[in-house]
C-alpha cells in the first residue's frame, strides 16, 4: 500500500531522515514508534504530501506521489484519510460540516446524500447524533479525535493515517478508540498507519511495529520480536515496566 525508498528529509541543516525505507502492507495496522523528535510525524506528513523530502521515492497505492501528475495525486489522495493529533478540524464548521467537507471537494453528490453519509460516518466512530451540530470547540478532546477520524473516513479510504490518536485520552477512552480502530480494520479492510507512543495500542491492535531511530527505520516486525532487538532504545521501550504492564493486559 505504501513503499518508501531512500527517503531523506531535512529542515535547513537538520537531517530528520536519511536513507529511510518503509513498506506498509494491505490490511495491516502498522505502529510507528520512536523517541521524541525522531521524525514520526514528519514521516507521516511527508507521505501524505505535506512536507517535500530532499530525496527518495514514495509510492502510495501504486502511485508515485512525489512525481506523478496533479490528477494522479488528487486521485490517490481521495483513497486515504488523515486524522492529525489535534484533530485539525475546521473550527468554524460543525462536526457534520467538517465530515462533509472532503465530500464537497471530491464527490458530486446532492447535499441530502452527503448529509446522510456524514451522519453515518459520525455514528460509525461512536459519536452521538447531537455531536453533528457542535463546533469542534464544543467537544471534549476524545470526541474531537473521533470527529477527526469520521472526517478521515469521509471518502471510504483504503488507508488511514493517524497521528498519536490516543494521546491525551483517559485510559478507558483510549482503549475504546483502539477497539474502534480494530473494528474498522476488520469491517472495512482498512490499512492503518499509526504514529503512537501508546504501548497499550501497540499491543492491542498493531500487527507490526516500525521503530524510527538514527534517522531511519531501525527495525520492524511483530511486537513479540521487539524485546529481542539489541538496541538500547528498543530494549528500554519494549522491556520496561510500562511495556510489561501493557503486555499483561493482552
Ligand atoms: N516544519 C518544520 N520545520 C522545521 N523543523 C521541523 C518541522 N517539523 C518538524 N521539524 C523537526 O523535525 C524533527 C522531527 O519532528 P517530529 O514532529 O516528526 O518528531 P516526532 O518523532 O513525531 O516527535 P514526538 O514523538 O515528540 O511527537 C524535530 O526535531 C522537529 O523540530
Amino acid at each position: 500500500m505504501i513503499r518508501v525508498r531512500g527517503l531523506r528529509t531535512q529542515f535547513g541543516p537538520q537531517v530528520v531522515h536519511d536513507q529511510l525505507d518503509l513498506d506498509v502492507w494491505r490490511g495491516e495496522v502498522l505502529g510507528i514508534v520512536g523517541g521524541s523528535g525522531t521524525g514520526k510525524s514528519v514521516l507521516l506528513r511527508t507521505i501524505v504530501g505535506l512536507n517535500r523530502p530532499a530525496a527518495g521515492s514514495i509510492h502510495v497505492l501504486g502511485a508515485d506521489v512525489l512525481h506523478g501528475s496533479r490528477q494522479d495525486r488528487a486521485d490517490t489522495e481521495r483513497r486515504w484519510g488523515v486524522a492529525f493529533q489535534d484533530g485539525a478540524l475546521f473550527s468554524s464548521l460543525t462536526v457534520l460540516q467538517n465530515v462533509m467537507a472532503p465530500m464537497r471537494e471530491h464527490l458530486n453528490l446532492s447535499h441530502g446524500l452527503m448529509k446522510a453519509l456524514g451522519e453515518l460516518k459520525i455514528s460509525l466512530v461512536g459519536l452521538p447524533p447531537f455531536s453533528c451540530g457542535k463546533l469542534p470547540s464544543e467537544l471534549s478532546g476524545g470526541m474531537r479525535k473521533r470527529a477527526a477520524l469520521a472526517r478521515a473516513l469521509a471518502l471510504d479510504p483504503e488507508i488511514v493515517f493517524l497521528d498519536e490518536p490516543t494521546a491525551g485520552l483517559d485510559p478507558i477512552s483510549a482503549a475504546a478508540y483502539d477497539d474502534l480502530i480494530g473494528e474498522l480494520k476488520r469491517a472495512l479492510g482498512l490499512t492503518v498507519f499509526m504514529v503512537t507512543h501508546d504501548l497499550d495500542s501497540l499491543y492491542a491492535i498493531c500487527d507490526r511495529i516500525a521503530v524510527l531511530a538514527e534517522q531511519k527505520l531501525l527495525v520492524e516486525g511483530p511486537i513479540e520480536e521487539m524485546a529481542k532487538v539489541d538496541h538500547p532504545w528498543v530494549q528500554a521501550y519494549f522491556t520496561g515496566p510500562r511495556a510489561r504492564a501493557a503486555q499483561d493486559k493482552t
